[in-house]
């Protein structure tokens, strides 16, 4: 079916008269998926959402992941209400960031301290200064393709936004800074040991997404962060985690614990704001205590712990201790997944899905996506085409096939056979 957008479309031209791009953040644009105005949405109700032509979509975009309790859960919309009428920024200590910040340090076994910023690129970014500060020392690894926000030492080959628009690096950003980072594929042991022999003395720390949320869903190999863990150590430099996108994603907790390697610095985003934008960074009493006002490390935020994002956060959490809700959200996954290839064998089209809990993507490709290299060498038009027949069957997706899918805790077992149908009609066009 064919879904009237005439009503988005002219919000769509109006915003590209005022707003670069039309667009607050690049990933939104449909550049990547053939064109045309993205569509604009009114309001959000659990797993849907409606656009300003009244059509509904059952979302598996989540927002690029916060939404996990779904668009206006009870729990988070009682708690940003209360917070809104007792305002929203003091300027002061409040007992909320306290409250919030005990949550995450019980759930978290690696984080005795932690403190609250606005986003996930500030609380990246931050665990990057650090590092620095703790090991007095410049250089910073990272993996091709990993995501770590938007600052300027990690738009050097970046995926989601930058891969999807083509860019891998950013313009301005200096020779200077790309000279900070050394990059190595994800998934390599033999080729990060080779940079660490080399540069290994002259190297604060690692950056790592664990589990990679931006070239699709893509897990670690076995042994991989364990080798990581291990090289990086030898060579007296750190391990940081950039948790923006697993944090609470997998199961209550991060994926450190899931899988059972530990970094000595983490940063957390998305998922633990209940929506609302936030960020965080922790780690040991020893190396948290280097930053400012204890140690030399500086950083701050006029917004940074406001009583807005910590209550909203802290019902998410309450919500997120629910039983049984991972499992749901995990099952769900698996048959869309299933869905998925189905429809790639019944209409021959090679299809691939990684499928890790409630999160997963779909790769038009004949072989297994384990790296960056194995998600470029992807069907990108097919993929827009993939984009545009579910919208049309009243399903939002991520507008690139470097981003994933995400289950939120809203979603229904009538929502899940909905969209199978709609696979099924989406592969029949492509
Ligand atoms: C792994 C990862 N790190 C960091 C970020 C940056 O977070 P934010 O967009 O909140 O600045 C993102 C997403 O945007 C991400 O996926
Ligand atoms: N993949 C990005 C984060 O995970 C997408 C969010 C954005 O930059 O708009």
């Amino acid at each position: 079916m064919k879904l009237d957008h005439s009503k988005s479309n002219q919000v769509g031209a109006e915003a590209e008269k005022v707003i670069v791009g039309g667009v607050n953040s690049p990933s939104r644009s449909y550049k990547a998926v053939g064109g045309g105005y993205p569509v604009t949405m009114e309001y959000g109700d659990g797993a849907y959402l409606y656009d300003v032509d009244g059509n509904r979509y059952i979302d598996y975009l989540a927002a690029y992941g916060p939404i996990i309790t779904g668009f206006n859960h009870p729990h988070v919309v009682k708690a940003v209400k209360s917070a809104a009428e007792t305002g929203v920024l003091f300027g002061t200590p409040t007992k909320h960031e306290v409250k919030f910040a005990k949550m995450l340090t019980d759930a978290i076994p690696s984080m005795d301290k932690v403190r609250f910023t606005n986003s996930g690129t500030e609380a990246v970014m931050t665990t990057v200064r650090v590092a620095r500060a703790y090991t007095n020392r410049e250089l910073i690894v990272k993996f091709s393709g990993q995501y770590h926000g938007h600052f300027d030492l990690v738009l050097v080959e970046a995926g989601s936004g930058p891969s999807t628009l083509g860019t891998n690096s950013s313009g301005g950003v200096t020779v200077g800074t790309a000279r900070e980072v050394i990059t190595v594929p994800y998934n390599d042991v033999e080729s990060y040991r080779a940079v660490m022999e080399k540069w290994g003395d002259q190297v604060a720390a690692v950056l790592v997404e664990p589990i990679v949320g931006n070239f699709g869903m893509v897990a670690p190999k076995p042994g991989f962060l364990e080798a990581v863990n291990e090289i990086t150590h030898q060579h007296g430099a750190l391990v940081i985690y950039d948790e923006v996108i697993t944090n609470f994603r997998f199961h209550y907790g991060a994926a450190q614990d899931l899988l059972g390697v530990i970094p000595d610095l983490t940063a957390f985003g998305k998922s633990i704001g209940g929506g609302l934008p936030i960020g965080a960074y922790g780690g040991p009493v020893e190396i948290m205590d280097t930053v400012a006002p204890l140690g030399p490390a500086y950083q701050a935020g006029t917004m940074a712990g406001n009583p807005l994002s910590m209550q909203a956060g802290i019902a998410c959490l309450e919500v997120l201790q629910e039983p049984g809700i991972y499992e749901r959200m995990a099952d769900f996954a698996e048959q869309l997944r299933d869905a998925l290839e189905a429809a790639g064998k019944k209409y021959s089209i090679p299809t691939v899905v990684n499928q890790i809990g409630g999160s997963l993507q779909v790769y038009f490709t004949d072989h297994e996506v384990k790296d960056y290299n194995d998600a470029v060498d992807t069907d990108a038009e097919r993929y827009g085409k993939f984009f545009k027949a579910m919208l049309d069957e009243g399903i939002n997706l991520a507008p690139s096939k470097y981003e994933a899918m995400y289950i939120t805790i809203m979603h229904t077992q009538e929502d899940i056979d909905e969209t199978k149908k709609a696979i099924d009609t989406a592969f029949s066009k492509l």
